[in-house]
């Protein structure tokens, strides 16, 4: 794959509309922006935040942390970029398209009919009581119900509401499968249904709206 992949949905940005026509005017999807080792970068952050998320640390231990983390984010502010040119949420070749803001997960399958994905919530999702934090349940169901109304309609769409149903605990570091689908579509409205299984046993699901962009709309 070319380091961007033309979409006939990838509206080119202009210099008077550097992202006119949504969240990015080129989505500039791509397998190589912020290196190959991007990925394992991305992974690093994740399982450090799943650490803080259960670290109880001696104040020794702690000022080291903040002296390590002090150094890495003075190595990053020498690499910042805007956000139509950051690799996160382009690199199709990783999880979440590489978006450490996203639990996590690996597309099975993809197309006009829904998206089909395996998503794992991992230490960093922790709710309470060693079950995911139903707002990261809601995360994922947003993005991956964005995708579907995407690859419905060739367009990007917003999120207008969106309405997750809580019908059982959601694992935690357990693969899940999560399915979102355009169940009806009336001109710019799309609605997305959605599933969130933990093998048979369904975890929640979706009702949700998103309203397809007019070109330029913001
Ligand atoms: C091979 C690899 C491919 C990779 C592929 C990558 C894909 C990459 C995917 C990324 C996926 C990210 C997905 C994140 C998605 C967000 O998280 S978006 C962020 C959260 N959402 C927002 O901030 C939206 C804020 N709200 C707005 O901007 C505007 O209200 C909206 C939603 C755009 C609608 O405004 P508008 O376009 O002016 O539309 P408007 O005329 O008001 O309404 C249109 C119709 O919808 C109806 N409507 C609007 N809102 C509502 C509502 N809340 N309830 C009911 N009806 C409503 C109206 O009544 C109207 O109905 P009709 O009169 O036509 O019958």
């Amino acid at each position: 794959m070319t380091e961007t992949s033309k979409h006939e949905w990838d509206i080119p940005a202009t210099d008077d509309s550097p992202h006119e026509g949504g969240f990015r005017a080129d989505l500039a999807i791509t397998t190589e922006r912020g290196g190959p080792s991007y990925g394992a970068m991305i992974e690093q952050v994740r399982a450090f935040m799943g650490k803080v998320r259960y670290a109880s640390p001696t104040p020794e231990l702690a000022d080291e942390v903040i002296e390590d983390l002090r150094k890495l984010n003075a190595k990053l502010d020498t690499m910042l970029v805007d956000e139509w040119t950051s690799p996160s949420g382009t690199r199709i070749d990783l999880p979440s398209r590489g978006n450490i803001t996203l639990p996590p997960y690996v597309i099975t399958t993809g197309g006009p009919d829904g998206v089909e994905a395996e998503v794992t919530f991992g230490d960093f999702h922790l709710g309470g009581n060693g079950v995911t934090h139903g707002g990261h349940v809601a995360v994922a169901f947003d993005d991956l119900g964005g995708m579907a109304s995407a690859l419905k309609t060739g367009g990007v769409a917003r999120t207008a509401y969106l309405t997750v149903n809580y019908r059982s605990l959601t694992p935690l570091n357990k693969p899940l499968t999560i399915r979102t689908w355009v169940d009806v579509q009336d001109d710019r409205k799309l609605y997305v249904k959605g599933t969130l299984h933990d093998g048979d046993r369904l975890c929640a699901d979706l009702d949700s709206l998103f309203i397809k962009l007019k070109p330029g709309q913001p």
